[in-house]
């Protein structure tokens, strides 16, 4: 059995009118992506404080449609046309998607992940692997962090050369937990996780105990006079620079602040807006993607 995918590039505020009419006239699913997804010029759809809301699309994005057939595909495009919602079929593509597992195929996708030699990730489907290092049981879910994205990794990486026993732990914007997690399995004595996404704080509560280690997750308001032996935040570069006074005043004077989720080009601007909190440097990089570390200033 197989399926026809419809492909349409739009601007954000075509979006949701196109998405509305594909789901009116047939479609199977509808799903809505950054055209420039996985490069330079991807954007993020964040909320943060300070900055307009989230929209519901990206300013160039694409919308793709699933039918059952070819005929059903092209029925919806006549109509989209006759209705005047499309002006032409210009750039407007199909293809023929096969039916799968799609379990099975999503599940092939994330495989166990070592990070330094000093911890595995091991989705829940998989043996986990003979070994003396940690290993942290996780599954994708609703929040970002499964260790493969190399802005995690980096941070990961930073928290395995480490020696953390003793040490206080705060993982600012937590997603899945993973940072967390890793932080209390290197031996950290407390570890608190925080996240603007109540589905983010929920996935590090659940994971942590699935895990077997204590991680106090909650909205960043609750850790909002607390410091830190070290704050990890691998958020994206706009957020970082907007909250870095609140973000640096959670690290202990003379502590270490780990910064993740920013591009090779965006290290300098990065570095300065941190210069008044911490002396920061690049600690490492990967896939275009640099960590940034230091410890703040002592006074
Ligand atoms: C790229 S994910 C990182 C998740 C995980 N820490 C990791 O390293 O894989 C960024 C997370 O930061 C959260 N976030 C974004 N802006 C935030 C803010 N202003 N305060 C707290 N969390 C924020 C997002 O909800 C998201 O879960």
């Amino acid at each position: 059995m197989s399926y026809r995918e419809v492909t349409l590039p739009v601007s954000e505020e075509q979006a949701e009118l196109l998405s509305d009419a594909l789901m009116e006239l047939g479609a199977l699913s509808v799903s809505v992506e950054d055209r420039y997804g996985d490069t330079a010029q991807e954007q993020a759809l964040y909320g943060e404080p300070g900055m307009p809301p989230p929209k519901g699309a990206w300013a160039q994005s694409l919308v793709r449609a699933l039918f059952a057939d070819e005929a059903q595909a092209d029925a919806a495009l006549a109509a989209l046309l006759a209705e005047d919602i499309l002006p032409d079929l210009h750039d407007v593509q199909q293809s023929t998607v096969e039916d799968q597992d799609w379990v099975r195929l999503t599940q092939s996708q994330f495989q166990p992940v070592s990070i330094a030699d000093a911890l595995w990730i091991v989705p829940s489907w998989h043996e986990p692997p003979a070994t003396d290092v940690p290993i942290i049981r996780l599954d994708p879910g609703l929040a970002f962090g499964t260790g493969t994205h190399p802005t995690t990794r980096l941070c990961l990486e930073w928290l395995a050369r480490q020696s953390l026993r003793g040490q206080s732990v705060l993982d600012y914007g937590c997603g899945s937990g993973i940072l967390a997690i890793a932080a209390a399995q290197f031996g950290a004595e407390t570890v608190v996780g925080v996240d603007i996404d109540p589905d983010a704080v929920a996935a590090t509560q659940a994971n942590a105990a699935a895990n077997g280690v204590v991680v106090q997750a909650d909205l960043p308001d609750a850790v909002r006079n607390a410091r830190f032996d070290i704050v990890v935040a691998n958020i994206l570069s706009a957020p970082l620079k907007l909250l870095a006074p609140a973000i640096a005043a959670h690290v202990h004077p003379g502590g270490w602040l780990v910064l993740s989720g920013i591009l090779d080009r965006q290290a300098d601007e990065l570095i300065a807006a941190y210069a008044p909190h911490a002396s920061l440097q690049i600690d490492n990089s990967l896939d275009g993607w640099v960590c940034l570390a230091g410890r703040t200033h002592s006074s």
